[in-house]
């Protein structure tokens, strides 16, 4: 069986001043160092304000800092965007593109989100491609449809185990503190894992994150389901004591 080490993410979103943002990523960066060998890789993903912040107080621990998206494009007229290449200059290593907050609120389709995927990989990052169905898709019995159907197309040609990272949100499941039961979450990842290993000659060391409410009380069951590669974790990254449970959960 191939063995991939869990990626444990942070999506902290458009949460945290200067001073609560560098608290919490230095402590999380003092538990790592204490710790010594984790069971798991840590990411944070702090707003772009802190990026360089955050990657300067992290410095030398175990944590690992990416932005929440970025732009196609390497520059230009795109104001307020930020450019993969910026992220990778400024210290970071990973962005997530595709996060359904982005899709709904900045109407991302899938052909945008493998574009931006290209632009991370072309810069050196590793892309965490977000994807994952709405309520309404589910009751309609879609789920596997629309979530193969992103990953198609949001997974450029050049995506490698070593450069891209899948994270399957139930959009139901964010923010509500409902998490998807352990046989749904198999069901999506299994559909998941298939679609990569017919696609790509590493489809079956590609890391597949599940987010959704995934809190200390819920995440050991959720990272024992097969092919559950780690977590993206939204609310309960904020708080150091859990986000830090979680990521003991891959011990
Ligand atoms: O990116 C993180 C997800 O949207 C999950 O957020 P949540 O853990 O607050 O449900």
């Amino acid at each position: 069986m191939t063995q991939r080490r869990p990626l444990i993410a942070g999506n902290w979103k458009m949460n945290c001043l200067r001073a609560d943002g560098l608290a919490l990523a230095s402590s999380l960066a003092a538990k790592a160092k204490e710790k010594g060998a984790l069971g798991c890789d840590v990411l944070v993903c702090p707003p772009a304000t802190l990026l360089s912040d955050v990657v300067g107080v992290t410095h030398g621990s175990a944590v690992a800092v990416g932005g929440q998206d970025c732009h196609a494009a390497v520059s230009g007229a795109h104001t307020g965007d930020v450019a993969a290449t910026m992220l990778a200059d400024i210290g970071a290593q990973y962005v997530l593109v595709g996060h359904s907050e982005r899709r709904a609120d900045h109407g991302e389709s899938s052909t945008d989100i493998r574009k931006k995927a290209i632009a991370a990989h072309d810069a050196g990052l590793i892309a965490v491609v977000c994807v994952g169905e709405t309520e309404e898709e589910r009751d309609l019995g879609a789920t596997l449809a629309v979530v193969n159907g992103q990953v198609a197309v949001s997974l450029p040609e050049g995506a490698t185990a070593k450069n891209t990272v899948v994270a399957y949100e139930p959009v139901w499941a964010i923010g509500t503190g409902r998490t998807a039961s352990v046989a749904e979450v198999a069901e999506v990842h299994a559909a998941i894992r298939a679609e990569l290993v017919k696609r790509f000659e590493d489809g079956n060391e590609f890391r597949i994150l599940y987010g959704g409410s995934v809190k200390p009380s819920n995440a050991k069951e959720l990272m024992a389901v097969e092919d559950v590669d780690g977590a993206l974790v939204g609310g309960a990254s904020l708080k150091v004591e859990d986000f830090w449970q979680i990521i003991e959960s891959c011990a």
